[in-house]
């Protein structure tokens, strides 16, 4: 079931896949590789939706963290703890660099900024409080730490001004708001407290609202730049993981979920959803390197 606001109109939400994953996360709409790809995080594949409905796995290492086109044409996807390149659409990703050793520190989210820098979240497979980082990886493969003693590293996404970024460091319970100054992100404040569910992927649409997946509440729910709920998209499942913008003109908002340690799964958990919206989302930043 989906419901809306004022501003921002939802419709009937569409099963697009069957519960194909374990762990689904990280989808993106790209011209790149023809519409819609996402991971299934840990079983280390990228999935990608072809025309037909049909669904190619890809295998690319122990985990498949997140995935954007590269400017130069191809896709990076974030490992378990590196970077792997592919030069075309369909390539099969080479190992690019790794970014630490601690194998006990795994890649999660990310995304790309207006000047092509990727951004690298991670989180410890336990979950020890402080041992996860947000990374920034411009073209030539230099490592900065954005966010230093975070959690959960998960969703990111920029305004479309690109002057803020939003965040969520999953255990906190909220989405943060930065300033973003010459590429840092500063001034760190709360944007939203999330009464129910665990903020999980987030993405930010054309008119600077906010969607934000919360993990075991089965939700997304949309919020205004001003934090306000605009909208709300109901899954049959408790995991929804990530969300994003695709179809031609941007308003078909994709959802990911999960069935991720449940020993209880909905028949649904792990399906890739659809519903569509009126405002549409802004295109895919690639990474420049
Ligand atoms: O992004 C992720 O988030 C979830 C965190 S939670 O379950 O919502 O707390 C985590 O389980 C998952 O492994 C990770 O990919």
């Amino acid at each position: 079931m989906a419901s809306g606001g004022a501003d921002v109109e939802v419709g009937d939400l569409e099963q697009v896949t069957d519960a194909l994953c374990y762990h689904g996360e990280g989808p993106v709409w790209s011209p790149t590789w023809g519409g819609l790809r996402w991971v299934d995080m840990l079983a280390g594949d990228v999935l990608t939706l072809r025309a037909d409905g049909s669904v190619d796995r890809m295998h690319v290492g122990d985990v498949a963290a997140f995935l954007r086109p590269r400017t130069r044409g191809g896709w990076v996807v974030a490992t378990e703890r590196g970077l792997s390149l592919a030069d075309d659409a369909d390539g099969i990703p080479e190992p690019w660099f790794d970014l630490w050793d601690d194998p006990s520190v795994r890649m999660n989210d990310g995304a790309v900024d207006f000047v092509g820098r990727l951004w690298a979240g991670t989180m410890g497979y336990d979950r020890v409080p402080g041992t996860a980082t947000l990374y920034r990886v411009d073209a030539h493969g230099s490592v900065e730490v954005v966010v230093p003693d975070a959690t959960i590293s998960n969703g990111i996404d920029l305004s479309p001004d690109g002057r803020l970024a939003y965040y969520d460091d999953t255990p906190t319970g909220r989405t943060d708001v930065f300033d973003v100054v010459d590429g840092e992100l500063v001034g760190r404040r709360p944007f939203v407290a999330h009464g129910s569910g665990h903020p999980d992927g987030l993405t930010v649409d054309s008119a600077g609202n906010v969607w934000v997946a919360l993990n075991g509440a089965g939700r997304v729910r949309c919020h205004s730049p001003a934090g306000e709920v605009l909208a709300e998209v109901e899954l049959p499942v408790r995991l929804a993981t990530a969300c994003t913008f695709g179809g031609d003109d941007l308003r078909d908002l994709y959802v990911t979920t999960s069935r991720e340690n449940l020993d209880d799964p909905e028949p649904e958990a792990g399906a890739l959803f659809r519903v569509r919206v009126s405002v549409p989302g802004l295109p895919v930043r690639a990474f420049a390197g």
